[in-house]
């Protein structure tokens, strides 16, 4: 075990780095948001860039020309770039909602969370449920509203659809005037500025210098039209007299949310958004451990595994391991302890994962993230650590939706079938249930979309030369059993569900839908029932 004790890192490398992913549902902007801050960030130089590196890398890539085909994104990686010195780790996730799972995880690693949404549309499914779970982390959220310049529900009504179904407060930081057609600009509450509207004539692909003019300046009536500028004047009284005032506190508790409006295409509304998520958004935050919440200040280098990708590079049949960074300095080639294998590791090769291109990384900070080389050495919430023994909690899974019997077509395989099946579940490409009658060993495949059980089967053939068939289950729902199987037992013969076990042999349940779960929960209330898991606690230090 390594004893040196390093030197504080300094100060000013944590209090200028913000963490975030942004959750939103399909269409609502992600991609074109993501290339507008990059673009903000000088981390390019015209937006349309990334998508455009993201489709060289498909031609060169194999399993992967599954995205290509299909035109969505499985993939994640980490966006680094910088903006008035301080620097932001964006955690991309995969766009279509059937990866989801990946997006879970990448939550865990991430210190914020911007909510986007479409304002046509308001929250959808997808919000809904990512939603959901930076709640479980209480993640501070950023709500950007956009596509302003497109007909969209009244302000109002977005705000109260927020306040109302997800029970998150929130401040305005600007109102937008008028929408669609009539979208004239935003009201800046903070600065008690008009930033005037322009439509880019280019998609926004370069930098926008917003025209911007004081609130009590007389041109604003003309430059808004009279009926504008009267609404504008009656809304921003409403939101002063029923808005409460912005109470950071509650907003890194994840229980109030900032509030903008733009529309990211005109690149419009970014750059005001980028400049208060700066000032507000949380830096790197204190993680628990077993031994209490280790600050990012603690000297020693210590961090956690939170997702794992393969054969990002086909060339090299590469596996990474996604690592956030929690505490102290890390370095490439420093050798760390392994908290779930008690061996030592030598973190070599390490990788900056931006956009598709990957830069050897030398140094990096709590709220980075570094990919790791993984020849089967890392597993999802893995942690690594220097000095005394530290471990960070396990990430969770959440229900499947989806479930099906994988099977072999060709019994002489059925060693790369075996191996295939748990490699990709270690990766967290899919989970796996077995049957409890021993007699049907087939693996049940557990998703939450029907895209990872393709992906699995292409890569079972790719990687592993081994064709599989697909048998639907007619479940939806999956809980599992918190009291194990005694409860069960005592419980008896359960109707309309379907019972098996997890990779860790514990109790789920599966249910056709959740009118059977509903009735199963109103039969037998001493069944303590959950949606999510943690693998077991191996080991306490
Ligand atoms: N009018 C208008 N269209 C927008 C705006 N922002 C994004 N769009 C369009 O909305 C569509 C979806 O945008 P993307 O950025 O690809 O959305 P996404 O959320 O990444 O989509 P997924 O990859 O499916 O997750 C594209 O056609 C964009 O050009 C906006 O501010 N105004």
């Amino acid at each position: 075990m390594q004893t040196e004790v390093r030197d504080a890192i300094a100060p000013q490398e944590i209090e200028r780095r913000r963490n975030f992913a942004i959750i939103s549902h399909p269409d609502a902007g992600k991609t074109t948001l993501t290339e507008k801050l990059l673009l903000y960030g000088g981390a390019i130089q015209q937006a349309g860039s990334v998508k455009a590196r993201r489709s060289q890398r498909h031609a060169t890539s194999d399993w992967m020309a599954m995205e290509q085909q299909r035109g969505i994104s499985i993939t994640s990686t980490v966006l680094q770039f910088e903006y008035q010195n301080c620097l932001l780790n964006l955690l991309d996730t995969p766009g279509h909602q059937d990866f989801s799972e990946d997006t879970y995880r990448t939550l865990a690693a991430a210190d914020n969370a911007v909510m986007l949404i479409d304002a046509a549309k308001g929250l959808e499914t997808q919000t809904r449920k990512l939603f959901e779970v930076c709640r479980l982390r209480s993640l501070p959220i950023f709500t950007f509203i956009n596509k302003l310049d497109r007909p969209s529900m009244s302000p109002l009504e977005l705000i109260d659809e927020i306040e109302r179904e997800l029970g998150l407060s929130t401040y305005v930081i600007n109102w937008p005037i008028g929408t669609g057609d009539q979208f004239q600009g935003i009201f800046d509450r903070q600065h008690q500025q008009v930033h005037l509207f322009q439509k880019s004539g280019d998609h926004g692909t370069r930098k926008a210098t917003d025209t911007i003019i004081a609130a009590n300046d007389p041109r604003i009536e003309s430059l808004v039209g009279e009926n504008l500028y009267h609404q504008l004047q009656e809304e921003l009284e409403i939101l002063d007299s029923l808005g409460p005032t912005l109470d950071l506190e509650a907003v890194h508790r994840g229980q109030m949310t900032p509030v903008f409006f733009g529309s990211a295409m005109n690149n419009f509304g970014v750059e005001l958004f980028l400049k208060s998520f700066l000032e507000y958004g949380l830096k790197p935050t204190p993680h628990e451990s077993n031994k209490g919440k280790i600050d990012p200040t603690y000297p020693e280098f210590s961090g956690f595994v939170f997702k794992l990708q393969a054969n990002m590079d086909p060339k090299h049949r590469d596996r990474i391991a996604f690592l956030r960074v929690c505490s102290g300095k890390f370095e490439k080639d420093m050798v760390v302890n392994h908290a779930r294998t008690g061996k030592t590791v030598r973190l070599s090769h390490p990788q900056k994962l931006f956009a598709q291109e990957r830069d050897t990384v030398e140094v990096a900070y709590p709220g980075d993230v570094v990919g790791l080389n993984n020849p089967g050495t890392f597993a999802i919430g893995d942690t690594v650590y220097i000095g005394d023994k530290l471990i960070y909690p396990s990430i969770p899974s959440f229900s499947p939706e989806l479930f099906a019997y994988l099977r072999n077509a060709d019994p002489t395989k059925y060693k790369n079938f075996n191996k295939g099946v748990t490699e990709l579940q270690e990766e967290g490409a899919v989970q796996i249930l077995h049957s409890t009658d021993e007699s049907k060993r087939n693996p049940i495949l557990a998703a939450v979309g029907q895209l990872q059980f393709e992906v699995v089967q292409f890569r079972l053939v790719n990687e592993y030369g081994v064709e599989t068939y697909l048998e639907a289950l007619p479940y939806s729902v999956a809980r599992w059993v918190t009291g194990g199987w005694d409860i069960l037992d005592k419980v008896g013969r359960l109707f309309n569900t379907f019972v098996v076990k997890d990779r860790w042999e514990r109790p789920v349940l599966l249910f056709k839908n959740q009118w059977n779960l509903d009735q199963v929960k109103g039969d037998h209330p001493e069944l303590e029932l959950s949606p999510i898991a943690l693998p077991p606690t191996t080991e306490k230090a």
